[in-house]
Formats: structure tokens, C-alpha cells, sequence
């Protein structure tokens, strides 16, 4: 399936390129005025072979939720039940995804690809006939509706190990996981999703992000680490030791996506690396998150270079990392806004501003049609 995903990926059309570029020069409105939504447009026909490009409504977040074997070496101030206690969060529609969500129309699908815990029972309940968090059965029919987070159970194991010891995943581990995310790209496509938007929940998750980065862009790890939920000097100065001393010891081979995801990585990277690569094979627009997106955008790069065509980033996080992944997929971010909460939120707040590079090109009048004089 994996390798199959990979062999569907396909270059950019550029005949729908170009067209979009012809058609911005007769739009009412000064050539290049649009600034960066003019080319995020016309990337945007390119990956949908059109001109214009459907609109990318209605959209879909996969928020993917894993825990990390590294969190014993305390690198995050932040006890490791969290991961799952936000999901029950997520569920109950009490997180900052939750409103975004609802301002954007989006809906929420929550994945637990590697929750330490239990999931809770309780605030879980979006619904007051269901008891206890709504997992689906996997027969059931998709629906996205923006009013109703879903759980879908896909646990890989309850957990990694931790990196700084052993291996995070077994190769296979990481290929499920990996699976699991182009499953779920799959059946939100399928279910009429337009647009993807990458979620993540994991307490310690910063860390293998990190260790992603440097892995994948060849950064020192300085460069790569940053503080996470916010972490404090001698926290901060662990992370990177045990960032350092995990590239050496796995020295993994960025050639090698599969095995740099299974020695460094976590079940939640993996998962979106699955859905950007899903996402990319269905021609189907994929807007980023943060660190923890675009460390997972590299492993997909990897996999699949021309992935990157249908990668949005949708804001530049206030981790260091998030700016080396950046530049070297070679891509801009819409927002800059020192957000560093993941769970999907700074794709949502993106989310308009890819709608309205898209709606320009459908709805704005040419020169000619308007009547309006050119220079
Ligand atoms: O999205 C980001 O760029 C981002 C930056 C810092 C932290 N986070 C979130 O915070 C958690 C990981 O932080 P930490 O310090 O425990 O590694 C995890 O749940 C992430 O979603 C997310
Ligand atoms: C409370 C909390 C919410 C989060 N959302 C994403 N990562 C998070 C980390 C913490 C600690």
C-alpha cells in the first residue's frame, strides 16, 4: 500500500500552471498584487491538473495522537497522560482545534495511532446517548461533519520506545503507522474532503521532531530543538543532548525515510507522513501545521519528492525547527504568528486564506468582461 501510494505520485500539471498564470494577468486587479496567493493558485491548478482549482471546501483536520518513549528522559515538563486526556478533550469539543474547527466548518477526526494511556471515558462523549468516546467501526461510513470530533482507533502500539535508548518503532511499526495515515487520507477524500489540515497530539512529541529535522536536513541539532509547550534551560539543553546523542547513535540514513521514522521518530510523525503522501496521490491539497507537521513533510519528501506539490504551509511555528524543515521543502508559510500549540491550529487559521487564493480565480472579473481599462 505504501509502495503503491508512493507510485501514484505525480508531477504538477503545468499546462493548469500555466493557465492559471495567464488568467491572473486578465483579472481585474494589478499583475502580482495577490502576492504569495498568486502562486500558492497556481500551484494549487497544478496539483489539481485545472484552472481553476475546486475550491478547497469542505475541509478535514486529522489530528493524529501518540505517546513517546523519550518522555523518560524529561524532556517536557508535561506528565505524559495529557496526550490522552486532550483527546477526551478534543472529543468533548474543548480545545483550541475545536473552535478553529467550528470558525473554519472544518471537521475534527481525532487518530490514536500510539496513546500511552487509557483513553478517557467521560468528557469523551460528543454525543448523550453514546457512553463513552465515539470509536468508530471501521465499516461505518465517513461523514465529515464540522459538529461532531470522531475517534478512530488504530493504535500501533500503546506508545514508542524511547529513541534515546533503542529504536522508537520496529521498521514495521513505523510502515503501519505510516499506513494508517494514507487510510485515513483515503477515507476523508472519499467522504468529499477538499482540502486536508495535519493535527497532532502527543506530550514529548517536539523531541522526534527534532530528531526528524536534523536527521532529514542534515541541521545540527541546535538548530532543530526548540522548547516545545516551553520548556526551561536545563530542559532545553537535555532535549538537545538527547537529540545529539540519538542521530549518533542511530546514525539514520535520510535515504531511508521508513528507517529514520522507525529509529527517531513517533507514531503521529509517521501517521502524517501517511496522510500528506495519501493526500498527494489523490491530488489533493495537504495544509501543514507545525513542527511536528513539517518534520513528518520531510519523511513524505523522502518517500516521495514530488509530495511536496500538494503541501500548503499553513503557518511558520515558533519552533526553530519548523523554519530548517521549511526551506529545505522550499516552501513559504501563509501566517507567522509565534503559535506553538499544535493539534491543527495554525493550518485552520491558514485555511481562509487558501480558500481565497483559490476563490480569486473563480469568481473575480477579467478586464475584458468588467469593462475596466488596462495600464
Ligand atoms: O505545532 C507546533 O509547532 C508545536 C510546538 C510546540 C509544541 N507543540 C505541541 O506540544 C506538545 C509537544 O511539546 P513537548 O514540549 O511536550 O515536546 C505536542 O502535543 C504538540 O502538539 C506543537
Ligand atoms: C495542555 C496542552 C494542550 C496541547 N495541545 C497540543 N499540545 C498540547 C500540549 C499541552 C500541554
Amino acid at each position: 500500500m505504501l509502495e503503491t501510494t508512493i507510485a501514484a505520485i505525480q508531477p504538477p500539471d503545468e499546462s493548469a500552471m500555466a493557465d492559471a498564470r495567464e488568467l491572473h494577468g486578465r483579472l481585474t486587479k494589478p499583475a502580482g498584487s495577490l502576492g504569495a496567493l498568486e502562486e500558492l493558485s497556481v500551484r494549487l491548478a497544478g496539483l489539481a491538473g485545472a484552472c481553476p482549482p475546486p475550491l478547497p471546501e469542505p475541509a478535514a483536520v486529522a489530528i493524529f495522537a501518540g505517546d513517546h518513549g523519550v518522555h523518560a528522559q524529561g524532556v517536557t515538563p508535561w506528565p505524559q497522560e495529557v496526550t490522552g486526556q486532550m483527546i477526551g478533550n478534543f472529543l468533548a469539543g474543548g480545545a483550541v482545534v475545536n473552535a478553529f474547527a467550528r470558525q473554519a466548518g472544518a471537521s475534527v477526526t481525532v487518530v490514536d495511532v500510539g496513546v500511552a494511556t487509557p483513553l478517557p471515558a467521560g468528557p469523551a462523549q460528543p454525543a448523550a446517548e453514546t457512553s463513552g468516546p465515539v470509536v468508530l467501526d471501521p465499516s461505518s461510513p465517513v461523514v465529515l461533519d464540522p459538529s461532531t470530533p470522531r475517534l478512530v482507533a488504530a493504535s500501533v502500539r500503546r506508545g514508542t520506545r524511547d529513541l534515546a535508548v533503542t529504536a522508537a518503532l520496529t521498521r514495521d511499526e513505523a510502515r503501519a503507522a505510516v499506513q494508517t495515515g494514507i487510510r485515513i487520507a483515503d477515507e476523508l477524500i472519499d467522504a468529499g474532503a477538499a482540502i486536508l489540515l495535519t493535527g497532532d497530539m502527543g506530550i514529548g512529541n517536539t523531541t522526534p521532531a527534532a530528531a526528524l529535522i536534523a536527521a532529514f536536513t542534515g541541521a545540527d541539532p541546535l538548530d532543530a530543538t526548540g522548547r516545545g509547550t516551553g520548556v526551561d534551560d536545563p530542559t532545553y539543553a537535555r532535549k538537545v543532548a538527547v537529540v545529539r546523542a540519538a542521530l549518533a547513535r542511530h546514525a539514520p540514513d535520510p535515504a531511508d525515510p521508513l528507517g529514520v521514522l522507525a529509529a527517531v521518530g513517533g507514531l503521529e510523525h509517521a501517521a502524517l507522513a501517511g496522510l500528506i503522501l495519501g493526500a498527494a496521490a489523490r491530488r489533493t491539497p495537504v495544509l501543514l501545521d507545525g513542527v511536528i507537521a513539517v518534520s513528518a513533510a520531510l519523511a513524505a519528501a523522502a518517500f516521495a519528492p514530488d509530495a511536496v506539490s500538494a503541501m500548503v504551509a499553513g503557518h511558520r511555528s515558533a519552533e526553530p525547527g519548523a523554519t530548517v524543515a521549511l526551506r529545505h521543502l522550499g516552501l513559504d508559510p501563509l501566517i507567522d504568528l509565534g503559535l506553538r500549540l499544535g493539534e491543527g491550529t495554525g493550518a485552520l487559521l491558514a485555511l481562509p486564506v487558501v480558500t481565497g487564493a483559490v476563490r480569486v480565480l473563480h469568481e473575480v472579473a477579467t478586464f475584458d468582461s468588467a469593462g475596466v481599462a488596462e495600464k
